[in-house]
């Protein structure tokens, strides 16, 4: 059955079978494996939509869409993981997005319900399958729609979730904790719910005096390590007098190398990412230089792969707390906003770069 909403999002449904010109992102170029990405890898594209809805399709209007690190794999002809799909040329291009409920032909949704998905397309408005939707609550994030991709979205998770499952974090037991890619939208987190878990020392380490600023003055970390311009071994010395008991590691390489030569016996690795090495042609994860990998051996440190994906039974509840701690004010969450989606191949390559502090959004 088609449903037309006319009540919660006023003007949201179009006239039916009426031809509608929307705008899409596609894949231009790739910028070859060991090639860094820039916005000309992406067009963006006018074209019409005939919203003649089948059986178990949607109708949505795009209103907020995420570019993440893991989709410079994606842009590889092979993205090297074998569960991440490849980018192909000039096909609208997907990721995580949010956006409300135009019509609908799926008896799970109504118009004007605000839904989100991992495979949203890049585009302004599409039609897309109700079984890859999810409902959301916008109470869960005060309004805040842009947060389900974010701190109350699979960053949230991987962040919350990455130290339960693998930071073996322990209250009262004096613990020091540090995250790379400090700044960013996981990091930016994962420091806060360090803290909260029962973390003594949080120690940042990220790519510009602005955002250690941000990170001692803002999120309440104990100190802050601009990689690019300090010496990293020598300022965690100073900063870790006890030794480094949990690593929540986005980057990889020699950061990481100087983080693991500290770090405690028995002490625990979160592997989340190794965004230094997506613009190489390597394996994920990357692998360890011989003397990395003879410390994690001689002082048992563990460091096993963690993947969201592989936890989401627990997302619901992990979901909820963020969103408490959120609305009580003892997580902070940061975005930096870009608008337009002929911005968002942009986006995605100034993320790439550092341009964000917190999650990067593009809002359509
Ligand atoms: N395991 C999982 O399930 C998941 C893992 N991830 C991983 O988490 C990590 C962070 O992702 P996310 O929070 O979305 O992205 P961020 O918001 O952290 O953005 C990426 C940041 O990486 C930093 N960066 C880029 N290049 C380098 C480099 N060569 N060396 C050091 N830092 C660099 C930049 O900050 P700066 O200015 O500090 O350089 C940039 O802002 C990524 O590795 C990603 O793959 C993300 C989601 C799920
Ligand atoms: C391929 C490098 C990505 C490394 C980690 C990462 O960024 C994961 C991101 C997930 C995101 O939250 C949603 C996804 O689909 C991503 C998972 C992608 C699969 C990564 C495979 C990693 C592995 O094999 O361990």
């Amino acid at each position: 059955m088609l449903t037309i909403s006319f009540g919660r999002i006023p003007n949201s449904g179009p006239n039916i079978f009426e031809k509608m010109q929307v705008q899409r992102v596609v894949l231009n170029s790739r910028p070859g494996e060991n090639g860094v990405p820039v916005p000309e890898n992406f067009r963006l594209e006018d074209t019409t939509l005939v919203p003649d809805l089948k059986d178990g399709e949607v109708l949505v209007r795009t209103l907020y869409l995420s570019v993440d690190p893991y989709m410079r794999c994606r842009m590889n002809e092979d993205s090297g993981a074998e569960y991440l799909a490849s980018w192909q040329l000039s096909e609208c291009l997907d990721g995580g997005g949010v956006g409300v409920v135009q019509t609908s032909c799926c008896s799970t949704f109504t118009g004007g319900d605000v839904v989100t998905s991992f495979n949203w397309p890049w585009q302004t408005q599409a039609i897309v399958k109700g079984n890859a939707l999810q409902k959301v609550d916008p109470q869960l994030v005060d309004g805040h729609l842009s947060y389900f991709l974010g701190a109350v979205g699979l960053t949230g998770l991987t962040a919350l979730l990455g130290i339960r499952e693998k930071g073996h974090v322990t209250k009262g037991a004096n613990q020091t904790m540090v995250v790379s890619g400090a700044a960013g939208a996981c990091g930016s987190l994962a420091g806060q719910i360090g803290r909260l878990d029962g973390c003594v020392r949080v120690v940042g380490i990220c790519g510009s005096d602005e955002k250690c600023q941000t990170l001692k003055d803002d999120l309440g970390f104990s100190a802050a390590i601009n990689y690019r311009r300090e010496d990293v071994s020598a300022r965690l010395k100073e900063s870790c007098p006890d030794g480094v008991d949990v690593y929540f590691d986005n980057v990889g390489g020699p950061i990481s190398d100087a983080v693991i030569a500290q770090m405690n016996h028995g002490s625990h690795v979160v592997l989340c990412g190794q965004i230094s090495q997506y613009n190489k042609d390597v394996p994920y994860p990357p692998p360890l230089s011989a003397p990395t990998e003879e410390l994690l051996q001689s002082r048992g440190i563990t460091r096993e792969r963690f993947v969201v994906l592989s936890y989401m039974s627990k997302a619901e509840a992990a979901l909820c707390e963020l969103s408490q701690w959120i609305k009580s004010g003892q997580i902070k969450v940061l975005e930096t906003v870009v608008n337009g989606i002929e911005n968002i191949g942009g986006a995605f390559c100034s993320m790439m770069a550092g341009g964000n502090i917190g999650k990067q959004i593009v809002k359509i």
